[in-house]
């Protein structure tokens, strides 16, 4: 069971602990099997040399062939351990990190949307499964070395307590030096990325206008700034790197040295000269790969704080009981709605009510907040204050996988997906080819479906056909109204039609009108005025108008022509002096 205060990924890493201990205990057993190569020349060297015992020469290469071949297995199983550790952080946690990413896209309206951490995951479990790890395993069973350096000399313990404590203090240093530059630089170049990937969207825009040069030198400035903090970064590591090489190389030789001083003095055997070397070498080893392996550290621990962070604001949707279908009835109660990141509101305080089964026209100046509406109304941006209620339920209460197919939305950037056209238009549920059909015909595209390459299976995204804006929007069309949506929003759906496929629209409002959806149309063209119940004219954020059509209609001529009165007076000089 999860406890609530941790995030989704700190939940996972606690699943695996008992995998973390096993390697634990794995690596215990690994790094005292290593010890064994440097006891057989013990013996070897004490035993069968002076002795020239055949027998005994086998059967410690017997034991000590078998010994090693156990550590190999143990290092093999340990590595197999981590290797399954990553596979189930992935089953455990992509879905939630897709959502994540998702739910900031949405959040951010579209500037956050990339897919960090998802990388960031893949980083993650790389460096689970990699070398560098390991060495952060084998580090803490460095006293086993030390204490067998204590039994075969004293002199031998200190030397490599100093030893240790001197890489310790270096691999501190490395982290003092690059550990900062190198968080920054990591994050730097994800800002560098994400602006490169924005740009190459625009490919068009930018080779149509030449802004190939001025775009790549700011995104050349950017690289350069990641480059410096990576070099300086790099400059320093490799300072502790090579110091602390040279110290290894010199600390082992003179290990030798001082082993032949203490056989000479006939302290140690002469077979502790070279096994006091190779031990100390291999107790080293581990704090030597850490300092190497830094840099995979420090992004493995930024990948992990970034994972981290989005996860704690992803907080488990509340289970919310099954409403009954609903049948598009539609309140909107003092609706205050601000962008993503913003506390400056685009709706000020809007109300209204539509019936189920009402066509309603929002019309208004550019700005004056339509599509905010729009994105309220479909329960994407969450209102700062008031309500939006479909059949008298708040409509952010509703669990979207339910309600899901009885929302239509054509926003006013279409973007289809990746995938055949009748997958689109089903969106990407199981493809019913009769309800497509039919989505499609309302829409007025079937036949334009039918003359594609491979029809309703044509592929459409960077691997198949590119579709023309009109297109797009037609078959944007059909998935809104695919299946039997209550509630549908047109964010001006004719914004790209020609003649027909306008005509093509309004016979699909009328259709859907028949089916009792309760229709919203967002346009600023007047084609489709006479298939609407009625209009709400939105001005700088509020509701200046809202009735029946008609009525509606008649208030803005009037106000029209008075305009229009005013402007001829103040033309003529006739208009009277404002108070
Ligand atoms: N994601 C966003 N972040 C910040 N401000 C936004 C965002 N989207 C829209 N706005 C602002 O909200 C205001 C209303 O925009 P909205 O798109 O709702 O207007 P509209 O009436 O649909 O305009 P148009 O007819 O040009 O499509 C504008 O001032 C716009 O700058």
């Amino acid at each position: 069971m999860r406890n609530l205060h941790e995030n989704s990924l700190q939940a996972a890493l606690k699943a695996c602990k008992g995998s973390f201990i096993s390697v634990g205990i794995f690596s215990l057993f690994v790094n005292a099997l290593m010890l064994v190569p440097t006891f057989y020349m013990l013996q070897v060297y004490g035993r069968v040399v002076t002795s020239g015992s055949i027998s005994t020469l086998v059967m410690l290469t017997i034991i000590m062939t078998v010994l090693v071949i156990t550590m190999g297995s143990l290092e093999w199983v340990r590595s197999r351990i981590m290797v399954r550790v990553s596979t189930k952080l992935d089953v455990l946690l992509s879905r939630d990190v897709y959502k994540a990413s998702f739910k900031r896209s949405l959040e951010s309206g579209g500037m956050d949307a990339s897919a960090q951490s998802l990388n960031d995951l893949t980083g993650l479990r790389q460096f689970l499964t990699g070398n560098g790890l390991f060495a952060f395993f084998d580090a803490p069973w460095l006293p086993i070395y030390i204490a067998v350096m204590f039994l075969f000399h004293p002199w031998y313990g200190w030397v490599a307590i100093g030893s240790a404590l001197v890489l310790l203090f270096l691999a501190y240093m490395n982290e003092k030096m690059t550990g900062k530059a190198l968080g920054q630089a990591n994050k730097e170049n994800i800002a560098a990325t994400l602006y490169t990937t924005k740009n190459l969207r625009n490919a068009e825009v930018i080779e149509s206008m030449g802004m190939l040069n001025t775009l790549m030198h700011r995104w050349g400035m950017r690289q350069k700034n990641v480059l410096i903090l990576q070099s300086q970064a790099s400059d320093k590591g490799g300072i502790v790197s090579a110091v602390s090489k040279t110290f290894r190389m010199l600390i082992q030789s003179l290990i030798l040295g001082l082993g032949a001083y203490l056989a000479v003095n006939h302290e140690i055997s002469p077979g502790l000269v070279i096994a006091g070397s190779v031990l100390l070498g291999r107790a080293l080893a581990p704090i030597d790969l850490i300092i190497g392996s830094w840099k995979g550290f420090i992004a493995a621990r930024s990948q992990y704080d970034r994972l981290n962070d989005t996860l704690d604001k992803l907080h488990a949707e509340p289970e919310r009981m099954a409403l009954p279908a609903p049948q598009g009835h539609v309140l909107v109660e003092n609706l205050i709605v601000c962008p993503p990141g913003s506390k400056t509101p685009i709706l000020r305080g809007i109300s209204f009510g539509v019936p189920a089964g009402s066509v309603v026209g929002i019309i208004g100046p550019s700005a004056s907040g339509k599509s905010t509406l729009a994105r309220a109304l479909m329960g994407v941006w969450a209102p700062q204050n008031g309500v939006v209620r479909l059949d008298g339920a708040d409509i952010s209460n509703w669990d979207k996988d339910q309600l899901g197919p009885y929302m239509g939305y054509l926003p006013q950037d279409i973007e289809l997906f990746e995938g055949t056209i009748s997958e689109n238009i089903s969106r990407f549920t199981d493809v019913d080819p009769e309800k497509v059909v039919r989505a499609a015909k309302t829409a007025g595209v079937h036949e334009m479906i039918l003359l594609l390459p491979d029809g309703y299976d044509t592929v459409i995204g960077s691997e198949g056909v590119n579709l023309s804006g009109g297109q797009r929007q037609r078959v944007g069309l059909a998935r809104a109204i695919y299946g039997s949506p209550r509630l549908i929003l047109l964010d001006e759906p004719n914004s790209n039609l020609d003649e027909v496929g306008e005509r093509a629209l309004a016979s699909a409002i009328q259709e859907l009108k028949l089916t009792g959806a309760t229709i919203f149309v967002i346009t600023h063209r007047t084609t489709i005025l006479s298939q609407l119940d009625r209009l709400l004219v939105m001005s700088a954020g509020g509701v200046s108008m809202y009735g029946p059509r008609d009525q509606v209609m008649e208030e803005l001529n009037k106000q029209q022509l008075a305009a229009q009165q005013k402007a001829a007076q103040v033309a003529t000089g006739t208009a009277p002096a404002s108070a």
